[in-house]
């Protein structure tokens, strides 16, 4: 991690500690949350592949600005709500064997999830502390509220959808919406909060945007693989394609595999050969590559108009 990421790093936790202040002498409440917020993707300290998405609105207000410290409340208010988003889907989708759910309950789950959504609402109050207008902070307040009503209504389409036959297309509307929103949040704040250029937002808004559908294709890739998302009978990317450029066999292998009332009739060991014959993997790599491109077009536009890039540019690796 450069040692720039490194004091970012450092900004947001102090941000995140002070923001946990209250919770500090009560209860356990204050641990759990802090946990919750070094898992992976959500602790800006990871250096596993996936990427420190919290710091995300720093590199943001770096790169237009030279400063990050403005944005650090808007950072770990969307730390905290991208958190609260893990806690609520794990009880919603009760997949996950360490989740809080699984390990304290639902009751316990659904009070930590309402915790983080108060804490990041206190957290955004803390821009005026960092000398942003109170008229920016309304604005960027309704973009994230905004962001994340997008992140909710994937998530119920998601809910409500999954055992449907969904097309390429619904799903990718599915994943902006759920997943990439978060992302595509992370980058607009940290750019509403540095300029009033907002052809300049607009572009880093894009930016986030393909950076998050990139960030699920990855994640679909990893889930055939892993076998993990096999075994959850999980809809992706991979299994779109495959369907659809299979022969009758492998499809046969495919509709049994998502179909619940076909239990333990194939083996996820065939699935997984199916997903990979069909080149259902190689197409979401391709998809990955193609929405990195994407991403690669709004830094040039953006690098010419002096704004340098050359940070970001780690989280397209
Ligand atoms: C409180 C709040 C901010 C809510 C937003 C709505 C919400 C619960 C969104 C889910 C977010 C998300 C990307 C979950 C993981 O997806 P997945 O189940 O596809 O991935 P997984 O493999 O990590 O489980």
């Amino acid at each position: 991690m450069s040692s720039k990421l490194e004091k970012q790093k450092q900004l947001l936790n102090e941000e995140l500690e002070e923001i946990l202040t209250p919770l500090c002498n009560t209860t356990d409440l204050f641990e759990l949350i802090r946990n919750i917020l070094m898992v992976e993707g959500r602790d800006p300290t990871s250096t596993n592949s996936q990427k420190p998405w919290p710091l995300l609105p720093l590199v943001v207000a770096d790169s237009i600005s030279g400063n990050c410290e403005h944005v650090v409340p808007a950072a770990a208010a969307i730390q905290l709500l991208m958190a609260a988003g893990d806690v609520f889907d794990d009880i919603e989708d009760s997949d996950v064997s360490d989740s809080i759910s699984s390990k304290y309950g639902t009751a316990i789950a659904a009070n930590t999830g309402t915790t983080l959504l108060i804490l990041a609402e206190k957290a955004l109050t803390r821009l005026n502390n960092r000398g942003i207008n109170n008229e920016t902070t309304l604005r960027v307040i309704e973009k994230i509220n905004s962001f994340f009503t997008n992140a909710c209504i994937g998530q119920h389409l998601d809910l409500s959808l999954a055992r449907s036959v969904l097309n390429e297309g619904q799903y990718l509307d599915i994943v902006k919406l759920k997943s990439a929103s978060q992302i595509e949040c992370c980058c607009h704040a940290g750019a509403a909060l540095s300029t009033i250029d907002n052809m300049v937002v607009d572009l880093f808004s894009v930016f986030g945007q393909n950076l998050g559908i990139m960030a699920q294709f990855s994640n679909d890739i990893v889930g055939v693989i892993t076998k993990k998302d096999i075994i959850r009978r999980k809809p992706t990317l991979p299994m779109f394609f495959g369907f659809s450029h299979s022969d009758d066999k492998s499809r046969s292998i495919l509709e049994k595999a998502f179909n619940p009332s076909c239990l333990n009739e194939v083996s996820t060991d065939q699935v997984k050969n199916v997903l990979f014959s069909s080149g259902g993997i190689q197409y979401t790599s391709l998809k990955m590559s193609f929405h990195r491109e994407l991403a690669k077009e709004t830094h040039y536009a953006l690098e010419h108009r002096g704004i340098s890039v050359r940070q970001l540019m780690e989280f397209l690796n």
